[in-house]
């Protein structure tokens, strides 16, 4: 009993100097330009579960424990948003199983992220899912309805679940919803025979926008993609036009704090470059 006390202890002694580290390197980091929005691009899981001899779910399982991670260094950074690709529209090809068994893991760990003493209700962090939710099943759609619902009162920042996600999709579903917000001024216009150049007038980014899964997000400063990759897989390509790709090697479920803090560097490299551009459009 003694020697199990004794190691609760030293953990936690482990946990607070970690902290503390965390906290001089962030506050070094600080002293520059720091990202406010970066969106996770979360690749490698089942490479990880294979490289480790350890079950695809168990892959999964160690990646959610890493997201968790990343989620309480990105919040100590300051950062008031959070995006994640957790699961594609494409993701539904994959073997049922797999379907499966990764719905059951986000059904299991959306109860663990809403419960009380978690850490989105410790630091305050509101949680949206988005995509198109009605390709979920019921059990899964009524969790993740249920994790909006019971974090609507955090306002420290925002976590961002992108599932039943595409950005093809999210496009075509926002020009579709502009058009038929603006249905009676199209008729109009037709009516009076002005034709397309009027649709153009009537139709604009900013309504597109609004209809955006991602609406009243700002855009992301950097996507990281881990494994190496540096393809954007169909994850916010409408929002990604100023935005900085970071591609670490690690799987996801290896990505540590250093390697946020490289991705931060590397932003802030690039940051003067980016402003620049972003002026420029
Ligand atoms: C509740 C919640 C937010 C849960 C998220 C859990 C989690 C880590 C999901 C990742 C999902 C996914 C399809 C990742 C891609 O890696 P991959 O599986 O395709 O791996 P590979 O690139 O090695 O094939």
């Amino acid at each position: 009993m003694d020697m199990v006390r004794e190691n609760h202890k030293k953990a936690g002694l482990f946990d607070n100097f970690s902290s503390l580290i965390r906290k001089c390197i962030f506050s070094v980091l600080s002293i520059g330009p720091v990202p406010s929005h970066i969106a996770f691009i979360m690749d490698g899981n089942r490479r990880y579960a294979k490289k480790k001899n350890l079950l695809e779910k168990d892959g999964y399982r160690a990646g959610f424990s890493v997201l968790i991670n990343v989620l309480r260094y990105c919040y100590e950074l300051g950062m008031k948003q959070i995006t994640v690709y957790a699961f594609s529209i494409d993701n539904f090809k994959r073997r049922p199983e797999e379907v499966q068994s990764l719905m059951e893991l986000m059904q299991e760990k959306i109860d663990e992220l809403i419960a009380e003493e978690s850490i989105v209700n410790r630091l305050g962090i509101r949680i949206y899912f988005r995509g198109n939710l009605k390709l979920l099943s019921e059990p899964v759609r009524s969790s993740v309805e249920m994790a909006m619902a019971k974090t609507a009162g955090n306002s420290k920042a925002v976590l961002s679940v992108c599932v039943a996600y595409t950005s093809t999709d999210e496009i075509a579903r926002a020009v579709q919803e502009s058009c038929e917000e603006k249905q009676d001024e199209i008729r109009e216009q037709d009516a009076s025979n002005t034709g397309n150049y009027a649709l153009e007038q009537l139709i604009g980014v900013a309504d597109i926008d609004r209809h955006m899964y991602m609406a009243g997000v700002p855009d992301p400063d950097v996507i990281i993609r881990t494994s190496g990759g540096t393809r954007l897989s169909n994850f916010l390509l409408w929002q990604s036009a100023h935005c900085l790709l970071y591609s670490p090697r690690a799987l996801w479920p290896e990505i540590s704090f250093w390697h946020l803090v490289l991705a931060i560097i590397y932003f802030q490299r690039n940051y003067f470059y980016v402003k620049e551009k972003k002026k420029q459009a």
